[in-house]
């Protein structure tokens, strides 16, 4: 399929995979080797598999990570399976090696803002757990995550406090703690660093990327390079009970048996894609409460090393909250020494700024926050890498994050599948019995959305359940979910969001 004009107009397939990140590659594998289903295709509109996980090359020699970069918790995570077997080259990514500055150079030991890092990261992050088992104890709804860290005594009001909720927080859920939820930033940080039994971050520096985590499951399907279509943009999904039909850019189309979804939230948000019917409401009114985070990481090679040798750098801005706060240094031993690449990372607000801006003049924000930094005489960069993840109509941002008072009802929603006559009858219809569009992707994920594991649970589950459909056991997807859930995301504990239901549907 990849050499063209050698497409049909007119495809037939089982399943229709859409979409060649973790979740699709990883529906793939499993449907290929595990569920033995190998009538499926997988549409993808880049020119390669890894979706979000994705990297450049700077200077034709430097490969950095523009996505993903992190193994994020290790122990039972599958991602750092994955990367240990198809053999990635990462390392232990440091999060206490800093260097703090401010507006006039570099704050010294015990400076004001590494103060407030070890009050953030100690006492007020310790009181989390405690306060979210008393919330559900007593019935308490969700709050905003600014509203539990007063509650923890944290009021976040100087520049030195801005710079370290925003390393110890936004830098994390690239949102500030205004516009996320308290439950779900507690639940995910159990699942994804207490739970796993290792809560350490190691960084990829593998020359040839980060996507080997998605390229190396690929490989493992026989014959895979005639079961993916690239450089396939897909424009409108039209389902119902008797199947899927797809129709690209170019104007291929392809008849489905089912269909999977990965495409990100964002991409749903933006209306990219046309779905026929349209959502109905109880979905789109589920979609439309995520978040799209954007998490800018912009890249600067110099000719000469004019920083300090440890792995981060904080910067605490006087006047505005998250500008240009952290730094990381890639020229280190067991990264990628020799690069001479140091690089920023702009969330939220701050990132859709530098997005709007031309290079030129995010290069000179950029410069003039370093040469405060580090002083008048240091050079400029010889190469600058901008990505602008949500101008991206493939993700329309970087990963999703929760509000505060979404329910657990809602996060099934939006995984909820389509197709079958009930669809319009919301919190009554019970799963399979034609559903014929499923969705998956890090944004269906309730316990790990964000992260890449999220997306790799939701593309094992959702095989199983498209399995369980083609082998008319559909109406057995309620069971058959519970015992997927094990695979796919161990049982929550706490904190259980204890709100009204919406819609209530599923699972
Ligand atoms: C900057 C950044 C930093 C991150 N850091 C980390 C990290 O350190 N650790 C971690 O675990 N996770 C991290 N993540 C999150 C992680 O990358 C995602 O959770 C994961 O890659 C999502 O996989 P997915 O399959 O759900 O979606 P995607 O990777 O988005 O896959 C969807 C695929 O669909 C394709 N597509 C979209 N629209 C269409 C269309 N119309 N037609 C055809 N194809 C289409 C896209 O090209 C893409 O390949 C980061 C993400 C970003 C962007």
């Amino acid at each position: 399929y990849t050499s063209s004009g050698s497409i049909p107009k007119v495809i037939k397939t089982k399943v229709a995979i859409l979409g060649g990140g973790m979740a699709g590659v990883t529906a793939a594998k499993t449907l290929a080797n595990d569920l033995n289903i190998t009538d499926f295709l997988v549409i993808e509109a880049r020119h390669e598999l890894g979706g979000r996980v994705q990297n450049v090359l700077i200077n034709n020699k430097y490969s950095v990570e523009i996505g993903a970069n992190w193994v994020q918790g290790l122990g039972t995570n599958p991602i750092w399976a994955l990367a240990q077997k198809y053999g990635i080259k990462n390392i232990y990514s440091n999060w206490t090696d800093i260097s703090y500055f401010d507006h006039k150079g570099w704050q010294g030991v015990g400076g004001p803002t590494e103060k407030q890092i070890d009050r953030f990261d100690g006492p007020i992050f310790d009181s989390f757990a405690e306060m979210a088992k008393i919330n559900n104890a007593t019935g308490l709804a969700d709050t905003d995550m600014r509203s539990a860290l007063r509650r923890a005594g944290w009021l976040g009001e100087s520049p030195a406090e801005w710079a370290a909720e925003y390393l110890a927080f936004d830098w994390e859920q690239a949102e500030p703690p205004v516009y996320s939820s308290f439950y779900h930033f507690v639940q995910s940080y159990v699942a994804n660093f207490e739970e796993v039994g290792n809560s350490d971050n190691n960084f990829a520096v593998d020359p040839r990327g980060f996507k080997q985590v998605v390229w190396g499951q690929a490989k493992e399907v026989r014959g895979f390079d005639k079961k993916i279509m690239y450089n396939q943009t897909v424009k409108t999904i039209k389902y119902s009970g008797s199947g899927v039909t797809i129709t690209t850019a170019k104007g291929v189309v392809i008849e489905a048996e089912y269909a999977l979804c990965t495409f990100s939230a964002g991409v749903l948000q933006h209306k990219d894609v046309q779905f026929v019917p349209p959502f109905p409401d109880w979905k789109a009114s589920a979609i439309s409460q995520l978040h799209m985070a954007t998490y800018t990481k912009i890249f600067a090679r110099f000719p000469h090393i004019f920083w300090n040798n440890t792995q981060f750098a904080v910067y605490t801005d006087p006047r505005e909250r998250g500008y240009y706060a952290v730094w990381q240094n890639i020229d280190v031993e067991g990264f990628v020494p020799g690069s001479k690449i140091f690089f920023a990372t702009l969330t939220s607000d701050q990132a859709y700024r530098a997005e709007h801006q031309t290079d030129k003049e995010v290069q000179a924000d950029f410069m003039q926050v370093l040469r405060s930094m580090y002083g008048p005489d240091i050079p400029d960069p010889i190469d600058f890498v901008v990505p602008r993840w949500t101008q991206n109509p493939l993700f329309r941002g970087t990963y999703s994050n929760w509000g505060a008072g979404v329910t657990v009802e809602q996060f099934d929603n939006v995984r909820a599948p389509l197709g079958s006559k009930n669809d319009n009858i919301s919190s009554t219809k019970q799963p399979g019995g034609g559903d014929r569009l499923w969705f998956a992707g890090e944004h269906t994920s309730r316990k790990y959305f964000g992260f890449l594991q999220g997306a790799y649970y939701s593309g094992l589950a959702a095989a199983h359940h498209i399995a369980d459909c083609i082998n008319h056991n559909c109406f057995e997807s309620r069971r058959t979910v519970q015992i997927v859930q094990q695979i796919e995301e161990p049982p929550i504990e706490y904190p259980v969001v204890k709100i009204a239901k919406q819609n209530g549907r599923r699972w």
